[in-house]
């Protein structure tokens, strides 16, 4: 094998990311990332070192992906194993039949790509791994002279969504299910699907939910096959010793009104079927992070995470101590958040009665360095685009007193939110 060197250095400043944007474009399998507070940005494209055709990328073979990348990869002067990054996302459920219907993505999706981007205050650097860096210069030369890439929405026909009764039966059999103790609290998701009408550049998509939604803006596209998000929700995020997670879970609207907006979050914290559900999901996470021997450090009280159209209780989580990144992963995912409490029974009543995989949808999407710091979020508020065809997927936790139309109501406003984000 020849062997692969590390090459990163600083963009020149005349650059601008819609030029790189522009760029990227035209590559082959693209991980378009920015985090919710828009302080960090990694774009990348191609991929250098990935998962053997046919096998499931689980966490033990991402781990093995940055082991093997740090034993054959060489560093330069200016490069560090911090620039060596594991991108993609795992599914939500690895043992679920059904996750065939993923196509491209039936089997989670984890690389090391070959050309990354990385904003960091407001300072853009390039890493190309690569056999030497030939290519280096001419590629910044050509993006210096490309257009700035505009943002684009997307025209959408024949929205459905998936039929009410069946799901609301779903519901219905659930809340026996939990009042007969089988478990305390099941998420359970919600389809809809959507024609493109028109032809549309992603990456350009992606540019207009940066510009203009809250939330993480993630694109994963790989043979034409696209994975969209414009998640609030964070699963992890690593630091050296340590690891921020967080509860998001209990749901009420937004509104424009700043004072009904107001209003509509204090109801929201007073609300005891949603303070029930969300503290499930802080002692769910709580309880991983000890067990992790972390040492955790959480309020007592939920905060408020808006989105466009919709509020949650928050409550953020740390863990100090050592971390091991794709282990803490493994142990939070599904978090109650999206699977539910307690976890196995959750996912397997999940796998009963959701007529869909879940594929990606709910699972840790995002980005770990050979140095284990990174970012994974939670795949919701999301898309799978295949051939022209949407298909959203939105879930609501169900507790003992869930009523079903109201948990319709929600997935529905879900389901709504990347929609009408992509066309407006
Ligand atoms: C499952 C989703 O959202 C999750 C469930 C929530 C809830 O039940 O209140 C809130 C936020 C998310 O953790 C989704 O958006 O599809």
């Amino acid at each position: 094998m020849t062997q692969l060197t590390v090459y990163t250095q600083k963009l020149p400043p005349a650059i601008k990311r819609s030029q790189i944007l522009q760029w990227l474009s035209i590559q082959e399998d693209l991980f378009l990332w920015e985090n919710a507070a828009q302080t960090q940005q990694l774009l990348t494209a191609g991929q250098v070192l990935q998962v053997e055709p046919g096998t499931i990328a689980s966490f033990a073979v991402a781990q093995d992906l940055l082991r093997q990348a740090q034993a054959s990869f060489q560093l330069t002067a200016s490069s560090t194993w911090q620039d060596v990054k594991l991108v993609g996302s795992f599914l939500f459920d690895s043992e679920d039949a059904r996750n065939g219907q993923w196509g491209t993505f039936q089997q989670g999706i984890a690389y090391i790509p070959q050309v990354s981007f990385v904003e960091t205050e407001d300072q853009w650097q390039v890493t190309l791994i690569a056999a030497d860096d030939s290519a280096l210069e001419p590629m910044m030369a050509q993006i210096l002279q490309l257009a700035e890439l505009q943002p684009q929405t997307l025209e959408l026909g024949n929205y459905q969504e998936q039929k009410t009764a069946q799901w609301q039966d779903s519901v219905a059999q659930t809340v026996a299910a939990i009042q007969q103790q089988h478990f305390q609290k099941v998420v359970l998701a919600r389809t809809a699907m959507a024609q493109q009408t028109a032809q549309v550049n992603w990456v350009a998509v992606w540019l207009h939910l940066s510009l203009t939604q809250p939330g993480y803006h993630i694109l994963l596209q790989t043979r034409d096959v696209q994975f969209i998000s414009i998640t609030p929700e964070r699963l992890a995020k690593f630091l050296p010793n340590l690891v921020q997670t967080g509860a998001v879970a209990g749901t009420t609207a937004n509104d424009l009104d700043a004072v009904k907006a107001k209003q509509l979050a204090k109801q929201l914290l007073q609300d005891v079927k949603n303070r029930q559900e969300h503290d499930i999901v802080v002692q769910g996470i709580k309880s991983v992070l000890q067990q992790a021997n972390l040492q955790v450090q959480a309020p007592s009280q939920p905060q408020i995470l808006a989105t466009a159209n919709l509020q949650h209780l928050w409550t953020p989580i740390t863990g100090r101590g050592l971390v091991r990144p794709l282990t803490i992963i493994e142990r939070l995912h599904p978090t109650p958040a999206l699977g539910g409490f307690p976890q196995a029974q959750a996912v397997a009543w999940i796998r009963k009665v959701e007529t869909q995989a879940r594929g990606l949808f709910g699972a840790p999407i995002g980005y770990l360095s050979a140095q284990q710091t990174g970012e994974f979020a939670v795949g919701i508020r999301s898309a799978l685009v295949q051939q022209q065809q949407l298909s959203f997927f939105a879930g609501a936790g169900i507790v003992a007193d869930s009523d079903p139309v109201t948990e319709f109501r929600e997935t529905g406003a879900k389901l709504q939110s990347l929609y009408q984000a992509l066309t407006h």
